[in-house]
């Protein structure tokens, strides 16, 4: 049960991207997607969303390939913020996040009101999207899948232009969701912050799973050196916390 990668190839243009992925990601808990740029990351959280063609193996939710939900069942299992994402109309903020309820096809005003709160965006809730700056874009795109309510949250690198701020308010929303129980599986490049969020990290290195488990199994200076060809320096705070600083390419 949960969410399931199974043998997961995927081949874009002519070269294979993904091969053999094997992942288990449960509900309730945030997984990291760690790697390289060029690893797999985006398109392994692309072929969850059903985005991309598979060539061999699948995901499932709950047992039920991905490929064979409606687009309306998918939509209402997956949340999915894309790594760039266009803003296409300049529409109203409030508008843009209350799409975010189609699939339900409802317009939850309630539950539009919630994502904007959850976001900080409500102070944005009557500006035209295409004023917004970088930051907020990005936080208004995230409540909008928030508003959807979705099982799941895919979300790649979402605190990519954010400020110090509104990147630990995103941590927070994101341990925050998994709380409540959505099952969240995020990309990130910064190693202090996927290690402060991660209950389990996937660690990909050129379309293949190096590791994948609990933070401290999958985090080590082993596995990061293989993964990214640099040393790290690894100063544990008082509060138990770790701050991982690349430090030497390797
Ligand atoms: N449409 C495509 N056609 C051919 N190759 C592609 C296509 N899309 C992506 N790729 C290649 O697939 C590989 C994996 O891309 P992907 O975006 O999944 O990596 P990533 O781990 O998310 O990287 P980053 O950290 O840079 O975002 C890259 O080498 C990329 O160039």
């Amino acid at each position: 049960m949960g969410l399931i990668s199974r043998d997961l190839a995927v081949t874009l243009g002519r070269r294979r991207i993904l091969h053999g992925v094997d992942a288990a990601f449960a509900f309730g808990r945030v997984t990291v997607v760690l790697g390289a740029n060029g690893a797999g990351k985006s398109t392994l959280l692309r072929a969850a969303a059903a985005l991309v063609q598979v060539e061999g193996g699948a995901v499932s939710i709950d047992g039920v390939d991905v490929a064979a939900l409606s687009p309306r069942e998918r939509a209402q299992a997956i949340g999915y913020l894309p790594q760039d994402s266009v803003v296409h109309w300049n529409m109203r903020v409030r508008d843009l996040v209350a799409l975010g309820r189609l699939p339900h096809g409802d317009g939850d005003a309630a539950a539009v009101e919630r994502a904007l709160a959850a976001t900080h965006t409500i102070d944005l809730a009557e500006r035209a999207v295409r004023s917004l700056s970088g930051g907020e874009r990005a936080r208004v795109l995230l409540a909008r899948v928030l508003a959807g309510e979705p099982r799941w949250l895919l979300a790649d690198e979402p605190l990519a232009s954010l400020d110090p701020l509104h990147q630990l308010e995103t941590l927070a929303l994101l341990r925050d969701a998994a709380t409540r129980g959505m099952g969240v599986v995020v990309v990130l490049h910064d190693l202090t912050q996927a290690a402060a969020i991660a209950d389990e990290v996937l660690l990909l290195k050129d379309g293949r799973v190096l590791a994948h488990g609990a933070t401290d199994r999958v985090m080590t200076h082993a596995h990061l050196a293989a993964a990214y060809g640099v040393g790290v320096e690894v100063l544990a705070r008082a509060d138990g916390r770790r701050v991982i600083v690349p430090d030497e390419r390797l």
